[in-house]
């Protein structure tokens, strides 16, 4: 490993895609490792991303894994540590972002942090500590109805404080206009009056890489994959806009949904209204007993010859939360997720070569039933989401393409426009 270099610990696998593909555009060699890795990295690297699957799951289990990956990443001699969460700050009212921030500061010996969630080439910005998404508050967008985190405050200084007893404050687009330079003067008052996490505005990329250096000499950084394009040039590192090659594609092609976003539900409404072949997983059948992923491993084999095929179990909210009344919201994420990833493990073991999944919590589950361990970034298909390559011993060729699509990322013919950047 080139030392020293930026450590990543992202709370899902498309929120480590997400980062790693900027950080790969901004011009570092970037690892991505599923989970905390065995032993040591042999590949050279300007940064390593550990996907965790952390954002839903108890806040003391997020807190563990977070801080094994802190472990494993110091001792490969990361010199900066960056906390990736999602751009619209998916949390529930126990964390898991205060919490793991909070426990990452005390192990990192640190009494002071940033925490910015925007991304605005995704229409993710965040002003006077608000955040929007797209034209619409947060909570006025349709993360409102989140299955698992629904977020209904857009203010992140009130939300972020809700999660953590330390204290938190603002750094807000008035001190961002006055450069870097303001905004380590800011870090420094803040710090004096016992603020440890702040949060920050940005409603640009040159907002993001004009205040990238004022973050050089923090041990900890907390933010969406907004943050990293400006840190490279920290680590003496230029944009260069082009992610590394990728083998050649190869195999069949599919998509699983488990997003219920409103991108996501516009995405499949779009495959399917242009004649895309696709079954439905419902989650009370699965609850019933109902073998639905053979079901829908036996109907793709008569059509996954004539193009990509979509197995998705994405609804709209009215319909989650009918689910979710009947099977508690974690039962219905839990068995939705198992389905789907037996369901794309299928798909890779009879000859599928090119994957897209759809959802966070679907993406976690996918690649963990694929047995996949690390991923290379290739080029991107939308912001924040690449194509990736990976080894899996499911598949009889060694390997699958797999592209994580966050829910509400992508434009609406995603599904279709995702293969042809392969082509
Ligand atoms: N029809 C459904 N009814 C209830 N729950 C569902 C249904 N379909 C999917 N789910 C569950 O909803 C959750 C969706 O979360 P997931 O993280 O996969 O998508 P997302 O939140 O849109 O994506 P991201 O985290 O990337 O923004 C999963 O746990 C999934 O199993
Ligand atoms: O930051 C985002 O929005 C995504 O990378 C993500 O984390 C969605 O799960």
């Amino acid at each position: 490993m080139t030392k020293p270099f930026l450590g990543c610990i992202a709370d899902d696998f498309t929120g480590a895609t997400d980062l790693a593909n900027n950080l790969v555009r901004a011009g570092m060699r970037v690892v991505q490792t599923i989970g905390v890795p065995d032993g040591a990295l042999t590949d050279e690297a300007d940064a390593v991303v550990v996907a965790l699957k952390s954002r839903t799951i108890p806040a003391a289990e997020a807190v563990a894994q977070s801080l094994d990956a802190l472990k494993w990443l110091q001792a490969a001699g990361a010199s900066q540590i960056y906390f990736k969460y999602c751009s619209t700050f998916d949390s529930t009212a126990d964390g898991n972002i205060g919490p793991v921030t909070e426990a990452l500061l005390d192990a990192l010996k640190s009494d002071f942090t940033i925490a910015c969630p925007a991304f605005p080439e995704n229409g993710r910005t965040v002003f006077k500590g608000y955040l929007f998404v797209g034209d619409e508050l947060l909570h006025e967008s349709g993360m409102r109805n989140h299955p698992l985190t629904p977020m209904t405050d857009s203010n992140l200084v009130r939300v972020l404080q809700s999660q953590t007893t330390r204290c938190v404050g603002l750094i807000d687009y008035r001190t961002l206009a006055g450069g870097a330079g303001a905004v380590e003067a800011k870090i420094q008052s803040l710090r004096a009056e016992g603020v440890a996490m702040a949060i920050v505005d940005a409603t640009s990329n040159a907002d993001l890489i004009a205040m990238g250096p004022a973050f050089k000499a923090l041990p900890l950084v907390t933010a969406g994959s907004g943050v990293a394009i400006g840190l490279p040039q920290n680590f003496g590192i230029h944009a260069v806009g082009e992610a590394g090659r990728l083998p050649v594609a190869r195999g069949m092609r599919a998509i699983v949904s488990g997003s219920c976003s409103t991108a996501t539900n516009a995405q499949v409404a779009d495959f399917t209204s242009k004649g895309g072949a696709a079954f439905s997983i419902d989650p009370l059948q699965l609850a019933n007993g109902i073998d639905l992923p053979a079901e829908a491993l036996s109907w793709a084999q008569e059509r996954i010859q004539k193009g990509p095929v979509l197995i998705y179990a994405t609804a709209k909210p009215e319909s989650v939360r009918a689910v979710q009344s009947r099977l508690g919201v974690a039962r219905a994420g839990e068995i939705v997720e198992h389905a789907l990833a037996s369901i794309a493990r299928g798909l890779v073991e009879r000859g599928v070569g090119q994957l897209v999944v759809a959802g966070g919590e679907t993406s976690g589950a996918c690649i963990q039933a694929l047995g996949i361990q690390s991923m290379l970034i290739g080029p991107q298909i939308a912001p924040g989401v690449p194509w990736c390559h990976a080894a899996t011993l499911y598949s009889n060729q060694g390997s699958v393409h797999v592209a994580l699509k966050s829910g509400n990322f992508g434009s609406t013919d995603f599904f279709t426009e995702a293969f042809q950047i392969l082509k």
